[in-house]
């Protein structure tokens, strides 16, 4: 039996920023860093069965493509494996009906190592046809057989690397591994007179949830034997596994992330997990260096107010060097504190760089310009006119899923009401980058 691979490694894909595709070069070196001396790394690959109807979401829309955050909740599962830089080729099984769609979501979020096969009237069949396309090696086929075969549903998003490393690594050595949760209610047994027969110790009993991987010629094999009852009707691979192949596959604790989406409050459940991760770093753009201005105490009582949320100054004239930065640490809620103008010069130069930085296109990204209004300076009237372009530049930004709004801070006033418009700027701030609401851009709110 092969020793097992060593313990998880550093990611090199993170360098790349985990929505960037590593090159073939990372690849090797991932390869080569997660390869202790003599042992070589498997060769994975990933299975993903996307041919369902979702019948259980009760909408005409299979769920593995309905919206989240305006995005289909597939490209959240692809761009978590594509985020695995081990993980050398994702086969996903989907119906010919929505062959065209998918790939439409491959090209516009460009996803990579990517191959499609058509799916089977059910998931054991669907699973069977992307085995296949492993297995053959068809004259035109970019894939070749796998050692491991990762096999995982397009409809649970929330894979992390380390339960992939974990299953793959069980499976290399017991030729099947599965992860499984604790259950939540009790199993029982109806008799056949709708009463209770039995009910299982709950205890003693596990979900099986996906990720699960299998050395590929244990699962492969397993389906060739399978009987048409258990491709029509079955639900567990391991168990395939273990009546034809007569493994008994290694069971693997997961997050409690891994759940599967298949009824409506699941996407719900779904966007709330996906905006507060992006919501997590808030890069704040000064356009003044004066270490004493207004300006730099509502970064303190952003920070106060978000003690969870990592939050970045940036000055403009770095913001060209420091945004690639930003960028690359997956930063996806912008705001740009203007006290010395009220023009849009600076905000235009930030939504530049972040279109060119493709950012927008996985999420959306939320912009907010923060005026510090000097009544007394520049007369009101003069300097709404300026700000009222926000309505017309943010609808057009919102085609490109930037959300940009603006928000008015009166200044100065006494120092008890500076503080409660500073503390009150914060909470909206705050809720703009929780809520990414796309039906507040343009909004100018007074804090
Ligand atoms: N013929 C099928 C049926 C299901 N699946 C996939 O298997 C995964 C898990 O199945 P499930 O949650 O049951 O999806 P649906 O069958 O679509 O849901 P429902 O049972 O509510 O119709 C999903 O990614 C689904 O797309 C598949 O590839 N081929
Ligand atoms: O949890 C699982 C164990 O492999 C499968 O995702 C689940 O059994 C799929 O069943 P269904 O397609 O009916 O939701």
């Amino acid at each position: 039996m092969e020793p097992r691979p060593a313990a998880p490694r550093p990611r090199l894909c993170d360098s790349l920023g985990a929505d960037q595709t590593p090159s073939a070069s990372t690849l090797n070196a991932a390869r080569a860093e997660a390869r202790p001396a003599g042992r070589r790394a498997p060769a994975v690959a990933a299975v993903l069965p996307a041919g369902g109807s979702g019948e259980r979401m009760g909408v005409p829309t299979p769920k593995q493509f309905c919206p989240v955050l305006e995005r289909p909740l597939i490209s959240y599962t692809l761009q978590a494996l594509e985020r695995v830089c081990w993980i050398k080729d994702i086969v996903v099984a989907v119906t010919g009906e929505n062959m065209e769609a998918m790939k439409g979501i491959i090209q516009k979020y460009q996803h990579q190592r990517i191959s499609l096969v058509e799916a089977g009237v059910t998931r054991h069949r669907s699973i069977f046809n992307g085995l296949k396309a492993l297995a053959e090696d068809q004259p035109d086929s970019k894939l070749s057989k796998p050692e491991v075969v990762i096999i995982h549903d397009a409809v649970r998003p929330f894979v992390e690397e380390d339960v992939l490393l974990k299953v793959v690594t069980a499976a290399k050595e017991y030729g099947a591994a599965g992860a499984i949760r604790p259950l939540v209610s009790t199993v029982i047994s109806p008799s056949a007179d709708g009463c209770l027969d039995h009910s299982l110790e709950r205890a003693r009993h596990r979900a099986s949830e996906m990720p699960q991987a299998f050395l590929f010629d244990v699962i492969y094999e397993a389906y060739q034997q399978c009987s048409d009852y258990d491709l029509e009707f079955g639900t567990e691979c391991l168990q395939l596994a273990l009546k034809y192949g007569h493994i008994k596959a290694k069971l693997v604790e997961g997050s409690p992330d891994l759940w599967k989406v298949t009824y409506k409050r699941d996407l719900y459940a779904a966007e709330s997990i996906i905006k507060e991760r992006i919501s997590q770093h808030i890069c704040l753009i000064m356009d003044t260096k004066d270490e004493n201005h207004v300006g730099h105490r509502l970064e303190e009582v952003l920070k106060d107010e978000l003690n969870h949320v990592k939050v970045t100054s940036r000055l403009p004239c770095h913001t060209g060097r420091d945004l690639d930065q930003i960028v690359s640490e997956q930063c996806y809620s912008y705001v740009c504190v203007n006290v010395m103008t009220s023009d849009f010069e600076e905000i235009r130069k930030l939504v530049n760089m972040l279109e060119e930085s493709n950012l927008s296109i996985l999420y959306p990204v939320v912009v907010i310009s923060v005026y510090f209004l000097d009544y007394k300076s520049v007369p009101f009237d003069q300097k709404m006119e300026n700000l009222m372009q926000i309505r017309e530049y943010a609808k057009e930004v919102k085609k490109r899923n930037i959300l940009l709004c603006g928000l008015l801070i009166y200044y100065p006033q006494d120092e008890q009401k500076l503080q409660e418009s500073l503390r009150q700027g914060a909470t909206i701030i705050a809720t703009l980058i929780k809520e990414r609401n796309s039906g507040l851009v343009g909004q100018l709110l007074v804090a």
